[in-house]
């Protein structure tokens, strides 16, 4: 069985984070692990607290798991302060794992920031060069790569302006896109698209956490990375036509459509 890790926040109301990412391993036939960066508690209407896990404790839970059931994969997504994230960045440099999905989680669907101000450095410098492949919404895109995101063509400038710091995939999502849900990688100088209908379903929340996991498995299954993607987006675009409908605002995706 493959076995892949997620490093990221807790969603106590399960639609997103580390337990989007249990549910994704776990709809993959995978064994799933969690090292946990934060705990929040979220619904689908909002984030209403946070407390992060200490630094120390992050790297308390990584060297468990990687000296004993060592991942095929790992997914990265809520790392909340530029410790958290050095911590991190200092066990992947000591324990080597393949296959790493960085998704740089920044602000919820529902608008509250999951990632401080000053762990930006921390995010571009130390920890999206470890990435196999990274996968920024459009607003995290604009984020990284400083300039605003309209159009498909913006996606395209703003892929380019990232490889000009980080030359690993870049897979920037167009979920957020007015009428598609297009995704663009950008990799080995060649741009590929994943288009997608945009599907009417208000309940989009965990489609990032969701993808990237999904993505994670693939990897760990030995998919190379365009194929990884496509199957990713196949799932994700299943997930959100199953039409669950859970809770007061924007809800979970049914994990278990298949
Ligand atoms: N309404 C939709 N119809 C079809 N696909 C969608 C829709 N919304 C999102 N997706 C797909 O879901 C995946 C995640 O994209 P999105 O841009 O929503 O990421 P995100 O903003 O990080 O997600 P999150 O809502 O978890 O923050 C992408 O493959 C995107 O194309
Ligand atoms: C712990 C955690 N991680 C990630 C997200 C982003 O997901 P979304 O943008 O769908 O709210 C979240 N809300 N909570």
């Amino acid at each position: 069985m493959k076995k892949v890790l997620s490093i990221a926040g807790s969603d106590c109301s399960g639609g997103a984070g580390i337990q989007a990412d249990i549910k994704t391993i776990t709809a993959h036939k995978m064994y799933a692990m969690s090292a946990i960066t934060a705990l929040t508690a979220q619904n689908t209407t909002g984030v209403y607290g946070v407390i992060d896990t200490p630094p120390e404790f992050v790297g308390q839970q990584l060297d468990c798991i990687m000296n004993d059931i060592f991942p095929d994969s790992v997914k990265i997504g809520m790392v909340s302060s530029p410790l958290i994230i050095e911590k991190i960045v200092g066990k992947l440099i000591e324990y080597k794992p393949r296959n790493i999905v960085v998704d740089p989680v920044m602000i919820s669907t529902s608008g509250n920031r999951l990632l401080s101000e000053d762990a930006m450095d921390a995010l571009i410098n130390k920890l999206i060069p470890l990435a196999t492949v990274i996968t920024p919404n459009l607003a995290e895109a604009e984020c990284l790569s400083e300039m605003e995101i309209h159009t498909k063509e913006d996606m395209q400038k703003a892929a380019l302006k990232l490889s000009g710091f980080y030359d690993g995939n870049i897979l920037i999502k167009g979920g957020h896109l007015k009428s598609t849900a297009d995704d663009l990688l950008y990799s080995n100088g060649e741009f590929i698209w994943f288009t997608g209908i945009k599907i009417d379903n208000p309940n989009a929340h965990g489609t990032g956490c969701t993808l990237s996991s999904a993505i994670a498995c693939n990897l760990a299954n030995g998919l190379d990375i365009k194929t990884s993607i496509q199957q990713a987006k196949n799932y994700i675009t299943g997930a959100l036509k199953a039409g669950l409908d859970l809770g007061k605002g924007s809800g979970p995706l049914n994990h278990h459509y298949r």
